[in-house]
C-alpha cells in the first residue's frame, strides 16, 4: 500500500493525497458519496472525515454556547455540530461505498472514544488533528494501537512536536508522519511557513513528513511537495460557496484534479526523486509566483502564529476537571480529562506538567483548570 511505503520511506518520489472531506458534507450521507466519488475521479488516494464524541470532545458549556455565525447549522455549537456529525453506522456506510469504489477511507479521532471507534473500524490509517496534537494522552494510546497514524502540527509550539515525536519512539510506534499545517483558514500565502518542511525532515530524520494546507489554490501545494511533502492533504468541497466554515479555502474537484496531476507529472519527470528542493529552484519549477515566493519565506524556527490563535482559543483542547475537585486537592491522572472548552484553561501540552500539583480553588466537575486554580 502507497501509505505505508512512504512511511517506510521505501518510496521516496511519490506522494499519498488525502481529500478532506471533513465537514463539508453539510451533514448528509448522499452528499457524503458524491464527494467521495469525486476525490476518487479527482485521483486521490484517500478521503477523510472527522469523527468527533461530541460529550467527550467538548465540555458542556463549550457545546452550549451560542454560535452566532452564517455557518452555523444549529443556534448552539453543540447542536451546530450534532448536524454535521455522522452516526457510526453512517461511517460504516460510507467506508463500505469507499471500498466498492476502491479508494482509502478514514477519519480524525478527536477524543478517546472515537480513535477507540476507528482502531474498530480497521481504516488504513488514522489522523490525529491539529487540536490533538498536543493531546499527549491520546497520543499515547493511539501509538500502542499497531496503526498508522497522521498527526498534524498546526498551532503547536516546537517543544509539542518534540514531544510527539518522543511519545511514538517511546511506544516503539514507527508507522507515523508528521504534517506541517498553519491552522488559520484560509491561511494568508505569508503565513504558510513552507520552510518548516525541510526544518522539520531535518530534526526528525526518520519521520515521513507531509502537508495539511488550508491557503487558496493548489500552488502553494505543489511547492510544499517540492519543500519534501510525501503526504498531502488539503479540504475538499464540491461547491466553495456553500454555507459552512471551511468550504472557502477547500479545493473544487476541477482543482483537485489539477493538483493530482501536476504532483504526477513531477513524479513522472523524475523531479521527486530529490526530496527538498531550495527556494529559487522551486520558484524556478513552478514559475514565480509572488504567493509561492511568500510562502517559502526564509523561517527558521516553528512557533504558534498570531493568525493561529483564533482556532486554538475555538478548537484547541484544555485541561478539565473530571470530576468536582476540592480546594487543596493534588491532582493526579484520573481527575483530569482534555476537552475543547468554554472558556480555554489551561492548555492540554501542560497536562503532565500539573500531575501532583495543589489546587488552590476548587473545579467543578467539566470545567477547565485554569491558572488561577493552581
Ligand atoms: C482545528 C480543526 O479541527 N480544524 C478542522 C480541520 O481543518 C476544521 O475542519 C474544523 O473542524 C472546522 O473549521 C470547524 O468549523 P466550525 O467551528 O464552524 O464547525
Ligand atoms: C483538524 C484536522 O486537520 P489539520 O490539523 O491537518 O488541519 C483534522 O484532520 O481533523
Amino acid at each position: 500500500m502507497l501509505l505505508l511505503d512512504i512511511l517506510s520511506k521505501d518510496i521516496c518520489n511519490k506522494v499519498y493525497i488525502i481529500a478532506e472531506i471533513g465537514q463539508n458534507h453539510q451533514g448528509s450521507v448522499e452528499t457524503a458519496k458524491q464527494m467521495i466519488l469525486a476525490a476518487k475521479n479527482a485521483g486521490c488516494h484517500c478521503v477523510k472525515f472527522q469523527k468527533s464524541d461530541l460529550q467527550a470532545k467538548f465540555t458542556r458549556s463549550a457545546l452550549n454556547r451560542r454560535y452566532i455565525s452564517e455557518h452555523a447549522w444549529g443556534s448552539t455549537y453543540g447542536e451546530h455540530k450534532e448536524y454535521l456529525e455522522f452516526s457510526e453506522q453512517q461511517y460504516k456506510e460510507l467506508q463500505d461505498y469507499s471500498k466498492e469504489i476502491q479508494i482509502d477511507f478514514t477519519a480524525s479521532a478527536m477524543d478517546e472514544r472515537s480513535l477507540d471507534f476507528l482502531a474498530a473500524l480497521n481504516v488504513p490509517f488514522i489522523k490525529i488533528g491539529s487540536g490533538d496534537a498536543n493531546n499527549f494522552p491520546l497520543l499515547m494510546k493511539a501509538a500502542t494501537l499497531g496503526i498508522p497514524l497522521v498527526i498534524s502540527t498546526g498551532m503547536q509550539s516546537l517543544e509539542t512536536v518534540d514531544r510527539i515525536v518522543q511519545i511514538m519512539e517511546e511506544a516503539g510506534h514507527k508507522q507515523y508522519a508528521l504534517l506541517h499545517c498553519v491552522s488559520s483558514y484560509p491561511t494568508e500565502a505569508k503565513d504558510c511557513n513552507l520552510r518548516l518542511i525541510p526544518f522539520l525532515k531535518k530534526r526528525y530524520a526518520n519521520v515521513t513528513i507531509g502537508y495539511s494546507g488550508h491557503e487558496l489554490g493548489i500552488s502553494i501545494t505543489k511547492a510544499a511537495v517540492l519543500s519534501g511533502a510525501r503526504i498531502i492533504e488539503r479540504h475538499f468541497t464540491l461547491d466553495k460557496n456553500q454555507k459552512g466554515s471551511d468550504h472557502r479555502c477547500s479545493l473544487e474537484p476541477s482543482e483537485l484534479a489539477a493538483l493530482v496531476k501536476d504532483v504526477e507529472q513531477l513524479q513522472r519527470e523524475n523531479i521527486l526523486l530529490k526530496e527538498v528542493y531550495t527556494p529559487s529552484a522551486i520558484i524556478d519549477i513552478l514559475g514565480n509566483t509572488m504567493e509561492v515566493e511568500q510562502a517559502l519565506a526564509d523561517v527558521q524556527q516553528k512557533l504558534i502564529l498570531s493568525c493561529e490563535l483564533p482556532c486554538r482559543h475555538k478548537l484547541g483542547k484544555s485541561i478539565v476537571a473530571a470530576r468536582k475537585l476540592e480546594k487543596g486537592h493534588q491532582l493526579q491522572e484520573a481527575d483530569l480529562l482534555i476537552k475543547v472548552s468554554e472558556p480555554p484553561g489551561i492548555f492540554a501540552e501542560r497536562y503532565y506538567d500539573i500531575i501532583g500539583v495543589k489546587l488552590t480553588s476548587s473545579v467543578d466537575e467539566d470545567e477547565p483548570i485554569t491558572e488561577n486554580n493552581i
